[in-house]
């Protein structure tokens, strides 16, 4: 399978990041892409007023999504994107879109809300309210996750579990100390961990680190970009899923069922 990860530096106007989705979509479906992986969160970016996502969310047949649609019928190429569409409780879903020939294929609405390192996702978006997803994409199987996502193994755990060889993985990673590094330490370790591969793609304006990247299921990094827009290309091919789990067999050599029973305190084996 042929993955692009794309990223562009999202505006406050989601005709602009519109643009730049349908740019990107046309540039993958010309390179062959089966899967093209864009940012999280790409119908406006706001680096102050975090809060206003919430006047410019938009549902799923709204004219964003509709267009991108659009933008891929006829085409080959499945386009994974993030956006914020009306929960229904005052707050957003932070909801990821996969796109091919005209149709809406899944949809995944965010699990895990950043309300880290000072951050308060929740306050503006709703945690999801249902299942997360796998996708076929031309026979390979990719699980669907979103930026803070990637730092709970056991979605990626319970994704691969469920077939998927490549996590999707759209974000908009926010700058600070190390945090460069514990993106690419946590897209490398979800790959190895499952033997799978991520292909991730980080929004790159000034608030977010870009850095968009497709690591292989033994945690090497195959493609990436640094903070400008553009994409990156690898393929995500299903023989090299299955050397890397026959040479590293971790999925198979497991011991502990889902809920391990612990001793109790003071209790002997
Ligand atoms: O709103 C923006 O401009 C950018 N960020 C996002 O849209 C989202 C939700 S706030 N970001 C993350 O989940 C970052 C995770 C992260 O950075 C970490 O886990 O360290």
């Amino acid at each position: 399978m042929r993955t692009a990860v794309g990223q562009f530096t999202a505006s406050p106007d989601w005709k602009e990041n519109l643009l730049a989705c349908q740019d990107l979509t046309a540039q993958a479906e010309r390179g062959g892409a089966d899967l093209l992986v864009l940012p999280e969160g790409v119908l406006a970016r706001f680096t102050e007023d975090r809060h206003r996502i919430r006047e410019v969310a938009q549902p799923l047949d709204g004219p964003f999504v509709s267009a991108l649609c659009e933008a891929t019928a006829g085409g080959h190429t499945t386009v994974v994107a993030g956006i914020h569409e009306p929960s229904g409780d005052g707050r957003v879903f932070n909801t990821l879109v996969a796109l091919r020939d005209g149709r809406l294929v899944a949809r995944y609405r965010k699990i895990h809300l950043y309300d880290a390192f000072g951050d308060q996702e929740s306050a503006h978006v709703r945690p999801a309210d249902e299942p997360p997803v796998v996708v076929d994409v031309a026979g390979t199987q990719v699980g669907l996750m979103t930026c803070y996502d990637v730092r709970f193994p056991e979605l990626a755990r319970l994704l691969v579990d469920a077939g998927a060889e490549v996590l999707a993985l759209p974000a908009a990673w926010v700058r600070g100390p190390a945090k460069e590094r514990h993106w690419e330490v946590m897209l490398a370790a979800r790959a190895l961990e499952n033997t799978c591969w991520v292909a991730a793609s980080g929004e790159c304006g000034p608030r977010n680190i870009g850095n968009s990247m497709i690591v292989d299921p033994l945690g090497t990094v195959r493609a990436r970009l640094s903070h400008s827009p553009g994409l990156a290309w690898a393929e995500t091919d299903p023989e090299t899923t299955l050397a890397a789990r026959r040479t590293l067999p971790v999925l198979a050599n497991r011991r502990f069922a889902v809920s391990p029973r612990l001793l109790a305190p003071g209790e002997l084996p």
